[in-house]
């Protein structure tokens, strides 16, 4: 989009009935509609990382068919995503089921083609071993990037069946090829059994703060959401957010689900409170709808990915309009 064009926004709900049509996030317009955006929604059908229940392949449809439901103005951050910036629905990116290194490969390429077109990208996997790609080509444009890892696990495990690209070893991965900024990496939600102390251990020497599950508990959303701030400061951050980050009632339909975990509430408050942050990319993923329920899951999952779209669009209004008073001097 130009910056003197109008954003096309999603269909009018109140006229084509929101259940009608195709499902595009939101019910926006797909980029071959508009030609260029500023943030991509863009799907990624892979779980062939996974250790336990599969199915996430089919989250970026799910998450999409959820957000039917969602609306054009967000009361909680007082803007209008849509209005604000271009959002489209990129479609999928293909990746072979087949050849995980392959499908790396091919994921880490196509979100660098669309990174290449100056948009931010909202990912809907998928599992989490995508992340590890889509820092790569997050990383290639900013450098090193702070990260907010939302999970009920670590995921800087080493190798799985002697496996290095699994959805249990991403964060390893990024932190091993110096694609993060080790001064601000963060998790948050995580709670549960490990392999042993010494999981703990290494992930602090990757550099890692833990949140856990039960901190968000007993110090509240804000609190954490300050703490959070001021480790990220202005860094360009990308925030990759596994679903299953929620408990089971709030995220039933995930592959290694986890009791204990904090409430739907309390992750969008979480969000909220970053929305000043430099948020230069985002994921959300570990969605698996054999195991939902009444779309439980992929609700949550579309009302996450729509924080975190307005937190992307008021900042790009906000460079916009910084820009144009600049050049008005
Ligand atoms: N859900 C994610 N991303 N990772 C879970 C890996 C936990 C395990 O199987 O040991
Ligand atoms: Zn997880
Ligand atoms: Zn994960």
């Amino acid at each position: 989009m130009s910056s003197n064009e109008m954003p096309r926004g999603p269909i009018d709900s109140s006229r084509i009935p929101r259940y009608a049509g195709p499902a595009t996030f939101a019910r926006l317009p797909r980029l071959d509609e508009v030609g260029t955006t500023d943030v991509a929604v863009v799907g990624v059908p892979f779980d062939a990382g996974v250790s336990y229940r599969p199915g996430a392949r089919f989250g970026g449809n799910a998450i999409r068919e959820a957000s039917r439901l969602l609306r054009p103005y967000n009361p909680a951050q007082d803007a209008s995503p849509f209005a604000l910036a271009q959002v489209a629905d990129a479609g999928d990116i293909a990746a072979n089921p087949f050849n995980i290194n392959e499908a790396v490969e091919t994921i880490e390429a196509a979100a660098g083609d669309l990174l290449g077109t100056g948009a931010r990208m909202m990912t809907l996997g998928g599992d989490h071993t995508i992340a590890l790609p889509l820092l790569r080509s997050v990383a290639k444009k900013h450098g090193p990037v702070a990260l907010l890892h939302f999970d009920a696990h670590l995921d800087t495990w080493d190798t799985y069946f002697g496996a290095e690209y699994t959805h249990g070893t991403p964060f390893r991965r990024a932190v091993e090829e110096g694609i993060l900024d080790t001064e601000a990496l963060s998790h948050v939600g995580i709670r549960g059994p490990l392999y042993g102390k010494q999981d703990l251990t290494d992930d602090e020497k990757l550099g890692f703060g833990i949140v856990t599950s039960s901190d968000v508990y007993r110090r509240g959303a804000d609190e954490v959401a300050d703490q959070l701030r001021q480790r990220i400061g202005d860094r360009p951050l990308y925030i990759s957010i596994d679903i299953d980050c929620l408990d089971p009632a709030h995220a039933p339909g995930t592959g290694t689900p986890e009791a204990g975990g904090m409430t739907s509430r309390e992750l969008l408050e979480i969000l909220r409170g970053l929305a000043s942050c430099n948020l230069v990319s985002a994921d959300v993923v570990e969605v698996a709808p054999a195991y939902d329920h009444a779309e439980i899951t992929s609700v949550a999952a579309s009302h996450t990915a729509y924080e975190l779209t307005t937190i992307m669009s008021r900042q790009i209004a906000a460079n916009r309009a910084a820009g144009a008073a600049e050049a008005a001097k």
